[in-house]
């Protein structure tokens, strides 16, 4: 069976979007501050997504556009210029950023409550310890897709391929929070196959079109495709693996729309938290 992450996205933006209309009621108005540095086109392509999103939702946006040959000084001084603007409620910083910039310092330039994409130490170290705080969107975007399905984690084998600081670590803590067991594969893992074929729940996301083919997935599993490849291609041969799974996630309308879920949902909540600070 497929998973409809398009479905469950649009319930979770429909009561951000009354979420947002009560808060206009009250006087404010959420916004998320978008910040893409250079013009990959997929960047550009996904920035776009979320900011159209975002409007449907009535959540005000603000978009800075940074040239690629910008310092990491220069995008330190911009991201902190925006954690310090009262109006603006949610900060997001497209990654990947050019390589001669320091992501890890942009992105600890973003305010703790305004991380509303879930990219910061402070959150990732909120996360890990089960303290309040946002999630990074895609891993959210993915528990809550699993909730969505009912499916049980705890006492299951998931198997995480891939380990970035945004996607792979941090679904992998998020797992093993509601007592999953963990594995974490990655690209110098040996006989990756053996684990796969041995996950419950197998959580792709290294970032090569169909890197997991069906001969790979255990009968039964649920499977999470999170890779977004050029051409909306997964990192699950969705072809060979439909049979096999007993659920999985379709690309696209799976995993992506449920990132921009949760990235408009932060942002409301932030929004919220920002009305009561007042
Ligand atoms: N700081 C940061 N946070 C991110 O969350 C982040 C990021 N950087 N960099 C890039 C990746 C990629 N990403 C996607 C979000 C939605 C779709 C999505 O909704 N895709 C549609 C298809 C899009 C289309 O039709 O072109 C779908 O899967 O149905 C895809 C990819 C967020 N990312």
């Amino acid at each position: 069976m497929l998973m409809d992450g398009t479905a469950a996205a649009k319930r979770i933006v429909d009561q951000a979007a009354a979420d947002t209309a009560a808060l206009k009621a009250d006087g404010v108005t959420p916004c998320l501050a978008t910040v893409l540095v250079g013009s990959d086109p997929a960047s550009v392509t996904y920035v776009r997504m979320k900011q159209n999103r975002s409007a449907k939702a009535g959540i005000g946006s603000w978009h800075v556009e940074l040239p690629e040959a910008i310092t990491t000084r220069t995008l330190v001084a911009a991201l902190t210029e925006l954690s310090q603007d009262p109006d603006v409620h949610g900060i997001l910083l497209q990654h990947p950023v050019p390589p001669h910039i320091d992501e890890r310092a942009a992105f600890e330039a973003i305010a703790p409550e305004k991380d509303v994409d879930g990219v910061t130490m402070h959150s990732f170290a909120a996360m890990a310890f089960g303290e309040p705080g946002f999630v990074s969107a895609t891993p959210g975007g993915i528990l809550r897709l699993l909730d969505e399905y009912e499916v049980d984690l705890a006492g299951k084998h998931a198997v995480v391929v891939g380990r970035s600081p945004i996607l792979g670590k941090p679904v992998g803590m998020m797992l093993l929070a509601r007592d999953a067991t963990v594995t974490y594969c990655h690209s110098r893992t040996a006989d990756l196959a053996s684990y796969t074929r041995q996950a419950d729940i197998l959580v792709a996301a290294v970032g090569k079109p169909k890197f997991i083919t069906g001969d790979a997935i255990k009968p039964g599993a649920v499977v999470i495709d999170a890779g977004y490849n050029p051409g909306n291609i997964g990192d699950v041969d969705f072809a060979g693996a439909v049979d096999k799974a007993s659920l999985i996630t379709p690309v696209p309308g799976g995993v992506g729309p449920m990132t921009i879920a949760v990235l408009l949902e932060q942002t409301v909540a932030a929004a919220k938290m920002a009305q009561r600070r007042l």
